[in-house]
């Protein structure tokens, strides 16, 4: 199934060990994992094994924040590393994640979906052999923009200097690379996740990359998540900034900040850029990019739409959330969820990333 992972991709796959991943609360009177039947884990028994920074642009050519996380789940009683060049086989779904902080906050990367990823190793361990499996997660880091009130590390770094597409051209070349390893091979075997800027990302990665001016054999076949998560996602950028719902006047300057920082200062360019505007005319023409034109009504056809807000959320409103509802409701060809959660704009990932890990569980499960 890697039949088209060159020996660089191998390489540079091979360039990072797996390192040990434990259960950060384990159960005091397990005794030993077999997997499928599991009741409680132990302290030094590894749950899974994690590849942190492996640089998704071979050849020694990525630059520091080109770099994905992989986690897998351990299989069996077996304490031993795999071999560093070792590729995931287990069957099952991947999901892979995108973080947020709004295209340039160096203080937010991959790393941050650790609690999440940590959460549902030990699900994917502990569940009855019978239920839909996890085969593994992937999170991405993408070029930034600079961010001026974060000089440190320093702005000049070549990594936070991107100006749209290039986050997006990231996210493509990121998911190319787990195609061309065989990670991602079909749209039934992974989901698309994202929190914040991330969702925004995530939408877009489904979509043609014509519409940013990429090649669009860039992806070919690794275009089709068979589900797209937002978490407290970004989809109306103009909308926001040219009239911010009550309670949130106050960061209309910061999103104008960060949005130019992003994608110029054109309030045009914002719209073509954003999920719930790209759309001529109200209709939502990249589903069809992303699920097919097709008016097949079988179900497995049609993608599915996960969308999460916090009412709580301080810094996104739920308004968000909203109009991309409006945008996809009637749209037979995308089955939409709305899900809760509570907490402010980072809880869900930050704190334990238990309600991250529970939503994509059940998303995957019900694929
Ligand atoms: N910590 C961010 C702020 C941020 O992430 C943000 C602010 C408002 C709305 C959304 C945000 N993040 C989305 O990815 C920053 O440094 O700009």
């Amino acid at each position: 199934m890697q039949s088209q992972a060159s020996a660089a991709d191998l390489s540079a796959w091979a360039s990072v060990p797996w390192s040990p991943v434990t259960d950060p609360d384990p159960d005091p009177d397990a005794a030993s994992i077999t997997t499928g039947t599991t009741t409680g884990t132990t302290a030094d028994t590894p749950i899974g094994w994690h590849k942190a920074g492996v640089p998704y642009i071979p050849s020694g050519k990525a630059l520091s924040l080109q770099t994905l996380d992989v986690w897998i789940p351990s299989s069996g009683n077996n304490h031993n590393a795999p071999d560093a060049s070792s590729l995931p086989h287990l069957p099952g779904t991947w999901i892979i994640y995108i973080h947020g902080g709004a295209w340039r906050d160096p203080a937010i990367s991959a790393s941050s979906f650790t609690p999440a990823a940590t959460n549902l190793l030990l699900r994917a361990i502990t569940t009855s052999t019978t239920s839909k499996k996890i085969a593994g997660l992937v999170s991405l880091n993408y070029r930034l923009s600079p961010h001026p009130h974060h000089p440190s590390p320093p702005n000049d770094d070549p990594a936070r200097q991107a100006r749209h597409p290039d986050h997006i051209t990231d996210i493509l070349t990121a998911l190319a690379y787990l195609h061309r390893l065989g990670i991602i091979t079909k749209k039934e075997n992974w989901i698309l996740a994202g929190h914040s800027c991330g969702a925004t990302l995530a939408f877009q990665a489904v979509m043609s990359p014509a519409r940013w001016g990429l090649s669009p054999d860039a992806l070919t076949a690794a275009a089709a998540a068979a589900a797209v998560v937002g978490f407290n996602g970004l989809y109306d950028l103009a909308g926001f900034i040219a009239s911010p719902p009550r309670g949130y006047e106050h960061l209309c300057e910061a999103y104008r900040e960060f949005v130019s920082g992003a994608f110029g200062e054109e309030e045009e360019g914002w719209r073509a850029v954003c999920p719930a505007t790209a759309g001529a005319g109200g209709a939502v023409g990249w589903v069809g990019e992303w699920v097919g034109d097709g008016d097949d009504d079988d179900h497995r056809k049609r993608g599915q739409v996960v969308l999460v807000q916090s009412r709580e959320d301080t810094l996104v409103p739920y308004q968000q959330l909203e109009v991309m509802r409006a945008v996809l409701e009637g749209e037979e060809r995308v089955a939409m969820r709305v899900m809760e959660a509570g907490g402010d704009h980072d809880v869900i990932w930050r704190e334990g990333g238990g309600r991250m890990a529970e939503i994509l569980w059940e998303v995957v499960e019900g694929l």
